[in-house]
């Protein structure tokens, strides 16, 4: 079975108006209270609203208890630990998903962060598992190294004994594979002993399958922890770009890496660009600027935007100076820039009418991870974003 787990959060909105009001760059921030507009109840995917509704106005699982909610799925020694732990009332993503995980049926968890899915998940796992045998039974695929610490130490302070539990069953074990670890040493575990229960990154996670070191022939329970695709990020971008309807709009890209070229991928922008113009609604006219233009044809793109507004730019940090479109009544940074410096030129795009009062936005679709860059971002530049939800 499958289990994902993903946040509302995950995609992050931030968006900072800019007023220009003088003849010199000189930008003139709009400071406004942050507003927390994701505030909505959590969601599972997989459940009927009907069945998410029924469970909220249900007197009696409303105020059940975490060892209620376990009882007869999750071994006795194992809630005992919860409770000693300190985990007795269930959260409400809790509440509504581990009927539902306990049932045996593939499940998205879609709820804002910090609402308590990683012990959700690890609930439903301990109680597939049976830490007698060795042979790895689940695994939690995770984004960052340091999300994987995370996940890693709670799922091992679970699987730990209750204090008053000096004997009895085995506890379940747990290995962290996760990008910069000693695999070296992991292997020899693995080949020794392997654990039940694995937490790994995607690059490290290939490494030892693709070296038949990690087995998964046993393993019932996949969880992939913050999913968050390119997929979605477009999804977001789209979005906004059918609320705002902006009159003419620059999107920044990142430059591709030099490993990815090597790779033979497809440049970032390009895939954009493409998405733009495939997309239900589409957008007939997107035009690119980007290094690997030759001069020429990057001239060509530039005076063609100037004959007039309407235009939606798509470009790397190649536009962030020195362009002048002065029609740009948009920013969005699709790819949060490299520092507060480029952020500004990014922003300085926009707002090139000294004597216009129209409104001016900087957007940047950020992820959880890219929250704190933002922040620094904030704090050197001295102005303050308002946090949205797509
Ligand atoms: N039932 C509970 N009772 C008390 N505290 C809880 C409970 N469930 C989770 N917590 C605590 O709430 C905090 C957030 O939980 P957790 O990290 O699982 O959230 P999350 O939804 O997975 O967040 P993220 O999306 O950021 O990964 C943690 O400190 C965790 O220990």
């Amino acid at each position: 079975m499958a289990c994902f787990s993903a946040t509302q959060l995950h995609t992050l909105l931030w968006t900072s108006s800019l007023n220009r009001t003088s003849h010199h760059f000189k930008p003139n921030y709009t400071y406004r209270t942050p507003k927390f507009l994701f505030r909505q109840k959590p969601l599972i995917a997989s459940f009927s609203t009907s069945d998410i509704e029924a469970r909220t106005e249900t007197k009696d699982s409303s105020t059940a208890t975490l060892r209620e909610l376990c009882h007869g799925h999750v071994p006795e020694h194992v809630i005992r630990r919860v409770e000693e732990v300190g985990y007795v009332i269930p959260t409400e993503v809790q509440l509504l998903a581990l009927p539902f995980l306990y049932s045996g049926r593939d499940c998205v968890l879609h709820a804002q962060t910090g609402s308590g899915k990683t012990l959700a998940y690890l609930l439903q796992m301990l109680s597939v598992i049976d830490s007698q045998r060795s042979a790895v039974q689940a695994l939690i695929v995770v984004p960052t190294r340091e999300l994987g610490m995370q996940v890693t130490k709670v799922a091992r302070t679970l699987a730990a004994k209750p204090s008053e539990l000096k004997s009895g069953p085995k506890s379940c074990t747990v290995m962290a594979l996760l990008d910069g670890g000693m695999l070296n040493r992991h292997k020899s575990w693995l080949k020794a002993e392997p654990p039940t229960i694995v937490v790994a990154t995607m690059g490290s996670l290939c490494q030892m399958l693709e070296k038949h070191i990690l087995k998964l022939d046993s393993c019932q329970v996949l969880v992939v922890d913050e999913v968050c695709t390119k997929r979605e990020k477009n999804q977001v971008l789209l979005s906004l770009l059918q609320v705002d309807s902006p009159e003419s709009a620059i999107i920044f890209v990142s430059e591709q890496s030099e490993k990815s070229k090597k790779a033979g991928n497809a440049p970032p922008i390009t895939l954009l660009v493409d998405f733009l113009m495939s997309s239900s609604g589409g957008f007939s006219n997107v035009s690119l600027l980007e290094e690997d233009m030759n001069f020429n044809k990057r001239a060509a793109s530039l005076s063609e935007l100037r004959g007039g507004g309407g235009y939606l730019l798509v470009a790397t940090d190649i536009a962030a100076r020195g362009v002048d479109l002065p029609e740009t009544t948009h920013i969005y940074n699709f790819d949060i820039p490299k520092d507060a410096v480029n952020y500004l030129h990014r922003a300085g795009r926009t707002g090139r009418k000294p004597f216009s009062d129209k409104k001016c936005f900087v957007t940047s679709i950020i992820t959880v991870e890219e929250r704190f860059v933002l922040q620094r971002f904030e704090n050197e530049l001295m102005f303050c974003c308002e946090q949205l939800f797509v």
